[in-house]
């Protein structure tokens, strides 16, 4: 593990929503539990006018986001924590803006032996990336002479593959690419981790990690809640982009990738641009109908309650078609993985929020129990990213009695019975991981733009194709009927519950 040097952490667009919510919290833990370094300080910097103390009020002292997660041990330290945070009010002048915060960073950095490193976290919209990174370097800001200075950058990374190009190309002007962190939550989860750990710490799945055991990979990313606040953001942008282009993507990669010759941030890296290069491009019509389905929610009655449909959403407009459901069959073309079929679903209003994995494997290819229903018990290994996370294998066993009936058994592994283990949120762990220049659960210039690559022409479709359906489902439901159809020859998909363990069954017919 690398070493914590003593830092200053400068977020822009500390008055909003992430920075209260999420980034605060996490450094709070941080703090609480001893990995930030004797000498720490984090400078908020937005336009809202603000001081130190109303800064601290706000993120710490009178922070709802900090009050529910901390235990009363925590009351104590929250004051300590909160004398660490300042705030730079930015102004509207950015002649003078920036002159004023370098000068304020430099004095913080004398007066708390900062050492010059400098984490730059943006945390704004993203249209005003390139300008920061300017704006900084035209304070010498990027400069490593004396110290480090890295760069934290927020989804959404590009809108399409040329706006991701160009950003990266902006960001680069003035960044090295060894000093930008982009970031994805996923990758900050301890079970999208895991996949890694499963894959490459076992003998016993690598050698079945292909085309002649597994017989398809399916995805489900559901959540319960609808588009809550963020109707604005979500009208423009939709399931493909808000989590399958990145978070979902990144764990596409993962299961696709070959074994990295290190489990470092190059080698890991290098492994998932060459797997996300290898997903199949739909490029003509006929493919892309075939093998993708859009969808909103409409409204219906969950637990008794009416819940609104998606173009009813405050901020949405009315005639949306941007989608809240998508689901995606496709291909992966290398040697590991010819025609094994990855189906991959991504929504919100589902019946429960769930995010799974689900190694589906071939049937033994001759079968001598063909009378006990074997043929519908193939191997499955469940990865459950959220919640009850943990790891789940079915196989089969007989059922004790006359003759050779086949049953599948559970061999199960939870993380919540490692009590004594604290798992570090996403957020804690990316940050103190930027803080330890280990950029290896952030995304690479490459890998963000292999992903636009793949996704880019199912958004072309959706957007300009000849009778592109936008399919409905009710809110609190599984999806469209017409998701079905993708996965039908197949199986089903699989419906979680909210425990890992009650599988709900379905067959697939190897
Ligand atoms: N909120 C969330 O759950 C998630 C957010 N994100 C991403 O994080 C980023 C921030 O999101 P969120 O906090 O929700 O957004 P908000 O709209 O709540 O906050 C945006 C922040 O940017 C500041 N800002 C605007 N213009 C400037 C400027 N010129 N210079 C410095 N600061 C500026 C705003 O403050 P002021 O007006 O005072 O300048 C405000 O603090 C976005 O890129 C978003 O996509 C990603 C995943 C989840
Ligand atoms: O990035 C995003 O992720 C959240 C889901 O994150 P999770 O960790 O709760 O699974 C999603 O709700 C949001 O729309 C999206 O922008």
């Amino acid at each position: 593990m690398n070493k914590t040097e003593n830092q200053m952490l400068i977020i822009f667009g500390a008055s909003g929503d992430l920075t209260a919510r999420k980034l605060v919290p996490a450094l709070f833990n941080l703090f609480r539990d001893g990995h930030v370094p004797d000498n720490f300080v984090v400078l908020g910097v937005s336009r809202s006018n603000l001081t130190d103390e109303a800064f601290r009020k706000k993120v710490v002292l009178e922070s709802e986001y900090l009050k529910n997660k901390a235990t009363v041990k925590d009351f104590g330290l929250i004051e300590n924590f909160s004398k660490n945070l300042f705030y730079e009010d930015l102004g509207e002048n950015y002649d003078t803006s920036y002159s004023s915060l370098a000068e304020r960073i430099g004095d913080l950095n004398i007066e708390f032996s900062i050492g010059n490193n400098y984490i730059f976290y943006l945390s704004t919209p993203p249209s005003l990336f390139e300008a920061i990174s300017k704006n900084l370097t035209e304070q010498g800001l990027n400069d490593e002479t004396e110290g480090f200075k890295r760069l934290i950058v927020e989804k959404p990374f590009g809108y399409d593959l040329e706006t991701a190009k160009n950003l990266n190309k902006g960001i680069q002007k003035y960044f090295k690419e060894s000093q930008i962190y982009r970031i994805d939550h996923y990758l900050g989860k301890e079970t999208v981790q895991n996949l890694l750990v499963t894959r490459f710490a076992n003998s016993i799945f690598e050698p079945l990690w292909n085309r002649n055991y597994i017989h398809h990979v399916e995805i489900t990313n559901a959540e319960s809640n609808g588009v809550e606040l963020r109707g604005g953001y979500y009208d423009n942008s939709g399931a493909l982009r808000d989590m399958f282009q990145n978070h979902l993507l990144q764990i596409v990669s993962l299961i696709v990738m070959e074994p990295p010759i290190a489990a470092n941030a190059q080698e890991i890296r290098n492994e998932k641009v060459k797997a996300l290069r290898s997903l199949r491009i739909m490029k003509d019509e006929k493919t892309l109908n075939e093998n993708t389905i859009r969808a909103q929610y409409v409204s219906s009655k969950i637990n008794g309650e009416v819940v609104k449909g998606y173009r009813e959403e405050k901020d949405v407009n009315p005639e949306s078609k941007t989608e809240t459901y998508a689901a995606i069959k496709f291909f992966v073309d290398n040697w590991r993985w010819k025609d094994v079929p990855f189906y991959v679903r991504t929504a919100k209003r589902m019946p429960t929020k769930v995010t799974e994995v689900v190694i589906h494997f071939k049937s033994p290819h001759h079968q001598i129990f063909q009378d006990s229903g074997m043929l519908n018990k193939a191997n499955k290994l469940i990865i459950r990213i959220q919640p009850d996370e943990g790891i789940l294998i079915k196989f089969g066993v007989k059922v004790p009695g006359q003759g050779f009936k086949v049953e599948r058994a559970n061999l199960d592994f939870y993380y919540s019975s490692l009590q004594e283990t604290h798992v570090m949120e996403a957020y804690e762990r990316l940050l103190l991981d930027a803080m330890q220049g280990d950029a290896t659960l952030y995304a690479r210039a490459d890998e963000v733009e292999a992903a636009w690559a793949f996704v880019d022409p199912i958004l072309d479709y959706w957007k300009n194709g000849k009778d592109v359906r936008v399919h409905g489902y009710s809110a609190g439901a599984w999806g469209p009927k017409n998701a079905d159809e993708l996965i039908e020859g197949i199986g089903t998909w699989r419906n979680p519950s909210e425990n890992l363990a009650d599988d709900p069954g379905y067959c697939v017919i190897c």
